[in-house]
């Protein structure tokens, strides 16, 4: 998992996402995008799945993410993301650029897109916001905390919601791996 977090809330869903990979036989590894050493990168390129995270500030991914996904070209030529599965995790309101933004990304580097998987809870009367998926987003987690609390108040449902991608893209990851075994024999 490739994610930034400038105070911590963003932080608090990428755990949720890394306990969502661990609930399967899948291995999470998760890098803040600041500070990502070569050998990280690297992992990155080895990796059979890449989950994004990042805050939305001035209304798309944070400047720390953006300089992570510059970058990333450089490096493509020795380690093409191209077949990867990918998800992607945001914190805040005007959310809609930023999980675009990951989607352009992810298509740019050729990347098999998971979507959340859980439905919108307040599409149905019997819905609530303690529900998962309580903000209703189909691309990916979109996650809402007050701008005047700590990462203690992101909201339990966000948390939950943030669990999800994590189980998926370890399921998918593993069909992709399956079946690339199975094709090559
Ligand atoms: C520089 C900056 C720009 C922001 N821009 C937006 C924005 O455009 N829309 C929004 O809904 N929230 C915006 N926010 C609020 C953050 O998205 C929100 O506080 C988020 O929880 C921060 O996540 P983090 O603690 O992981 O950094 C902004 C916050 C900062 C610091």
């Amino acid at each position: 998992m490739a994610f930034h977090s400038g105070y911590g809330h963003t932080a608090v869903l990428a755990e949720a996402v890394a306990r969502g990979v661990a609930s399967t036989s899948a291995e999470a590894v998760s890098f803040p995008v600041d500070a990502i050493t070569d050998e990280q990168w690297a992992r990155l390129g080895a990796a059979d799945a890449i989950i994004f995270g990042s805050p939305t500030y001035m209304g798309t991914t944070s400047a720390a993410f953006h300089t992570f996904a510059e970058a990333g070209p450089r490096r493509r030529a020795v380690q093409s993301w191209a077949g990867k599965v990918v998800a992607e995790f945001t914190n805040s309101d005007d959310k809609s650029f930023t999980l675009g933004s990951f989607a352009t990304l992810a298509a740019q580097h050729g990347m098999h897109w998971v979507d959340l998987g859980p439905l919108p809870s307040r599409g149905s009367t019997t819905g609530s916001e303690n529900d998962l998926n309580r903000l209703g987003y189909f691309a990916g987690v979109g996650g809402r905390s007050p701008n005047d609390a700590g990462p203690e108040a992101v909201h339990k449902s966000d948390i939950a919601t943030a669990e999800h991608p994590g189980t998926l893209v370890a399921r998918e990851a593993q069909i992709f791996a399956a079946g690339h075994v199975a094709r090559a024999a």
